[in-house]
């Protein structure tokens, strides 16, 4: 078997020049590099490239985003009075200002990525009151939609990236000030006096006791904000609330009113000069402004839902196994070095009734390194052979499959993760970041790497490590994919297979011993993502746990 892979293999690109033969032909006017020229100048991009993504911190493995979001400010209240025919000396009658909207998140399966949200978020404001009695509108909620799975923190107030809230605006606003001038400042920002009467309303008592009176409502206001910034918002949200129905509303009426998680509120409006009507002052010719509505900074951050997680070392062949499980449709990049893949890529497998997949059972595909793919592909194009290529559909026509055939039965999604190392817990290598995705996975699969010398010292690696990350974690894993299995067994030498076969037992053997899990031992399956071999072992026992899973967590939401 392996030697007709490798013979297929050979044959398909003997024709491949050599790196440096089409660096020549692609650059004709620069200086032709070498072949290890070549390979250090890439290994040095490489380097590059993972050290930036580790100093993120992992930032940006997943969808990752600030937002700014300040709520409605509240509307001015109105200071005027009531005016009619043979009545000069009307009531006062200056309505109050409108509540400022505010700002609610909430989960929606229809979203699958961050795009949508915009970084900047301010709710409505309220409107100002009016004469006459009219009360100023209230600000309309606004609600932010995000995909399910985001996580939802606030930022810490030492933190750089946050913005600052409604009152740390106004001190900055004051700095350098002198002390009269702060003063009138302050009270420009909260009182609305009836024209022409300013000068005259800061002198009378009934005012300077209405302005105390105001100052402590506020110092109120502050302590409460400050003692919630002492417990900052964290939400999880990975479930579909259920909106409240309202089957009986009246025509015109919304009929759901869950708004999601209040994130902001509104800033109160202001009161209209009625409201400071007391046996003393029977003509209050002020009236107060409307507060700023809360201003908070937000992380949002999207967990991948995916049903499989794939753990394993760099270079185990994840992201292989990933493409050769999808039919090659997941992109994922796979190089010989470590640390090919940076970011999490989830690809969906779909199975038919008979247990083959998409994609899949097609023994003689071979999934090669990215380069080599992209330089066949380009050759091809080159040489004119994909002029008259059949297209995909086409294919699928001339093999008497006209869609109808293939019933799709099962589906799920499968995660390609970076590669996990010793240590990774305490965020070495790539760090642990990307683990927050796998957390929600139904099942985990150890993928290692048969040709290697001690294949099993490498699944106690990753369950140290899965376990130092979150405890219990490891219980998630359900199988060991043990892959590059091609490479064992030589050319069909007698005692070469032999040696295989008793590697794989003895790996069996360790799993058996050190890996089980609530009394079930993990499956061991021996599979080449490389050569397409084995996979559907592998699609029938993901889907076994899966369905086992799925339906344990519906029976769990019942409950
Ligand atoms: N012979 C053989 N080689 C394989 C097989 N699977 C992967 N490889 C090779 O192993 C190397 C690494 O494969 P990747 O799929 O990039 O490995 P990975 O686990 O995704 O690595 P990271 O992304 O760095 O964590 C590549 O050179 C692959 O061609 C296999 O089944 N057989
Ligand atoms: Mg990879």
């Amino acid at each position: 078997m392996r030697i007709r892979m490798l013979v297929s293999h050979s044959r398909r690109y003997s024709s491949r020049p050599t790196g440096a033969q089409s660096a020549e032909a692609s650059s004709s006017y620069e200086i032709p590099l070498s072949l290890e020229e070549q390979e250090l100048r890439d290994a040095l991009f490489r380097k590059r490239k993972t050290d930036w993504k580790r100093r993120q911190g992992g930032q940006s493995f997943l969808d990752n985003l600030i937002v700014n979001i300040r709520a409605g400010a509240g509307g001015d209240g109105c200071a005027a009075f009531h005016r009619e025919k043979f009545k000069p000396y009307g009531p006062p009658s200056g309505g109050n200002g409108g509540r400022g909207g505010d700002v609610y998140i909430q989960p929606t399966p229809h979203l699958t990525t961050l795009s949508s949200v915009s970084r900047r978020i301010r709710g409505e404001p309220g409107g100002n009151g009016q004469g006459t009695w009219q009360n100023g509108r209230n600000g309309a909620p606004l609600v932010i939609k995000v995909p399910l799975g985001t996580v939802v923190r606030e930022l810490a107030r030492d933190d750089p990236r946050r913005a600052k809230d409604e009152w740390e605006a106004e001190q900055e606003a004051y700095e350098g000030l002198e002390k009269e001038e702060r003063r009138k400042k302050w009270r420009e920002r909260r009182w609305v006096h009836y024209p022409q009467y300013e000068d005259d309303n800061v002198e009378r008592s009934a005012f300077k006791e209405a302005e105390w009176e105001l100052y402590k409502a506020e110092r109120e206001i502050r302590m409460q904000r400050r003692q919630r910034a002492a417990d900052p918002i964290f939400l999880d949200l990975d479930k579909i609330e259920d909106t409240e129905k309202h089957i009986d509303a009246p025509l015109g009426q919304p009929r759901t009113n869950h708004l999601g998680h209040l994130i902001a509120s509104g800033g109160v409006g202001g009161y209209g000069n009625p409201h400071f009507l007391s046996a003393t002052n029977r003509s209050p010719k002020f009236a107060t402004r409307g507060y700023d509505g809360e201003r908070i900074t937000l992380s949002l951050e999207l967990k991948l839902l995916a049903d499989v997680g794939l753990v394993g070392m760099p270079n185990a062949g994840k992201s292989t196994l990933l493409r050769a499980l999808t039919g090659g449709r997941a992109k994922s990049e796979i190089a010989s070095y470590a640390f090919t893949t940076l970011n999490p890529v989830v690809g969906v497998v779909r199975v038919s009734e008979d247990g083959s997949f998409v994609g899949g059972g097609v023994e003689e595909m071979v999934h090669e390194e990215t380069s080599v793919e992209e330089e066949r592909d380009r050759e091809l194009m080159e040489s004119g052979a994909y002029a008259d290529v059949r297209t995909r559909n086409q294919l699928r026509l001339d093999n008497g499959d006209d869609g109808a055939s293939i019933v799709e039965t099962f589906r799920f999604t499968i995660a390609d993760n970076p590669g996990l190392i010793s240590q990774a817990s305490e965020n070495v290598g790539l760090g642990h970041s990307f683990l927050r995705s796998m957390e929600r996975s139904l099942a985990l699969a150890y993928v290692v790497d048969l040709s290697g010398p001690a294949p099993w010292d490498e699944i106690n690696v990753l369950r140290e490590e899965l376990e130092k990350y979150k405890p219990g974690m490891s219980k998630q894993a359900r199988m060991v994919i043990a892959n590059k299995a091609d490479l064992l067994g030589g050319d069909g030498n007698a005692d070469e297979v032999q040696a295989a076969r008793k590697k794989l037992e003895r790996l069996e053997e360790y799993v058996r011993t050190n890996l089980v899990v609530d009394g079930r031992v993990l499956d061991v399956i021996p599979t080449s993502g490389k050569y397409s071999q084995n996979l559907r072992a592998i699609v029938q026992t993901m889907r076994r746990y899966i369905e086992e899973a799925r339906a344990t967590s519906i029976s769990g939401n019942d409950s």
